[in-house]
């Protein structure tokens, strides 16, 4: 489905002709076109780029027109589109003039989730792509949970949102991810009691395996995947391992919210407003072996060690504040992050479609490949990036060390590597193992 919709704009309101612009599915233009053509004496002339189209119509200069029937026979037996997104409908006559961006296709996976029901309101009003960029949002959910999907679909209907132009829901990610330019990886089984980490990586793992092969079937060539399903960063790498055809550097595990969580206790400690941190990196898994580096980081341009002079608390407190942040909210809300996630995953695509601030960084979770650090190869870990705004990123050169952070870093990376071998079965390299020694945890486990 290359082109999915249409915006349809019959010619200027005059005496003997009207001006209506149409947004619909594309499947829908050959039915309308036809009906036009029929009725009201219409010509069909595709527009660029290709998925929008005008329609000109004469129209008698007192006859009245009557709105067109398109919830037609074209549009039953597509479940692909949900309710008044498949529906085509108005824009005003001043939208006409204006360039109307190509819509993009963000699909959703785990879309009935807590996550996603903030995320989803988040992209539709425009807080990712900005106000001039439709979007059409392709939901992802199960058997389990194709009712909750519809009442979803239900409140983005509702919620009137002037970009969001498609909606569909679907259970099999081959349809689903169709021509997907955002992928956002968001389903995924927790961790209960009992359920050892080992187990969780196979399970979680055939679920990322399956969704990577889709993408790689289906997707767009050039779509950025941001995978926030723990473990995240493990997850990521079987998805890239089972979509060779998509660059591995798309790719990216979930730990902005890591890197939100550590913005604001620094700014706590130091008195400041949250926005004067700076360059922070979380380094390695989104587990509680990740490394909140506050080497590097800065306020108000300054380096954290120069302003909070309690070295101690850095080491110590700091971090581990950060490395349990999601389990202590677990005790208290009874349920995971979810606001506060889907707002790192609107950050995280802002930094990928935005550029970079001078001087500045972000923390995500990539495919490591010839890393200047000298961390293991093959993995994905979280690093400093800087993007240009055009999707793409490079690794930020000048870091500094100290044995501290080596260390920690080290300890990490000895994590996912093990977190590796129990999904070799699943990246194509053979038998899972898993020796995981120490059990650690996912943020929320503590
Ligand atoms: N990286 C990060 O920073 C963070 C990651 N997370 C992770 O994000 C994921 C989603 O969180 P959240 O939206 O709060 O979770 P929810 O429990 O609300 O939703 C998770 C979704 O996962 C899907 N799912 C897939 N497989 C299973 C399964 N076997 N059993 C149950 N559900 C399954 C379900 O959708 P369906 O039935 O449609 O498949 C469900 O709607 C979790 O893995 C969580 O640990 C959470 C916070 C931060
Ligand atoms: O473990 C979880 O589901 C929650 C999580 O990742 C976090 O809060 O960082």
């Amino acid at each position: 489905m290359a082109a999915t919709s249409a915006t349809m704009a019959v010619a200027d309101v005059s005496s003997s002709s009207y001006s209506k612009t149409h947004l619909l599915k594309s499947s829908q233009i050959s039915f309308l076109s036809n009906h036009l053509h029929k009725h009201r004496r219409c010509a069909f002339r595709p527009l660029p780029p290709t998925q929008y189209a005008r329609i000109s119509c004469s129209v008698a200069p007192n006859q009245v027109e009557a709105p067109i029937p398109i919830q037609a026979e074209d549009t039953k037996n597509k479940p692909e589109c949900y309710g008044v997104f498949c529906l085509t409908y108005d824009l005003k006559a001043e939208e006409e003039t204006k360039s109307w961006k190509k819509l993009i296709n963000v699909a959703v996976s785990g879309a009935a989730g807590m996550i996603s029901n903030h995320l989803l309101f988040k992209l539709a009003a425009g807080e990712v792509f900005g106000p001039d960029q439709p979007i059409a949002l392709k939901l992802l959910g199960s058997e389990r949970s194709i009712q909750a999907l519809e009442g979803v679909a239900m409140e983005l209907e509702d919620s009137l949102f002037p970009l969001l132009r498609e909606v569909s829901i679907g259970i099999d990610p081959y349809e689903v991810f169709q021509d997907a330019e955002w992928a956002l990886l968001i389903g995924a089984k927790p961790r209960g009691p009992g359920l050892e980490r080992a187990d969780l990586l196979d399970i979680n793992g055939q679920i990322f395996a399956e969704q990577g092969k889709a993408l790689n079937a289906v997707a767009s060539r050039n779509v950025k995947v941001i995978v926030v399903g723990n473990p995240c960063n493990t997850n990521t790498l079987i998805c890239l391992k089972n979509a060779p055809d998509i660059p591995a550097k798309n790719f990216h595990a979930l730990t902005r919210l890591d890197e939100n969580r550590a913005k604001c206790q620094l700014a706590l400690k130091a008195g400041v407003f949250y926005d004067k941190v700076s360059n922070m990196t979380i380094w390695g898994n989104h587990s509680t072996t990740q490394v909140p580096d506050f080497l590097n980081a800065r306020i108000d341009g300054v380096p954290v060690k120069e302003v909070i002079k309690d070295h101690k608390w850095l080491e110590n407190e700091f971090t581990e504040i950060i490395q349990k942040r999601g389990g202590v909210l677990i005790k208290k809300w009874g349920r995971s992050s979810a606001a506060s996630t889907a707002v790192s995953i609107v950050d995280a695509m802002k930094s990928l479609v935005t550029p970079t601030p001078e001087g500045d960084w972000f923390s995500t979770g990539v495919y490591t490949n010839g890393n200047p650090y000298g961390i293991a190869e093959d993995i994905v870990f979280s690093m400093p990036c800087r993007s240009k705004g055009d999707g793409d990123y490079e690794l930020v050169k000048e870091i500094q060390f100290d044995d501290y952070l080596r260390n920690r870093i080290a300890k990490s990376e000895a994590e996912l590597v093990a977190e590796k071998r129990c999904v070799a079965h699943l990246i194509g390299e053979g038998i899972g193992y898993c020796d995981i020694q120490e059990d650690t945890m996912l943020p929320g486990e503590m």
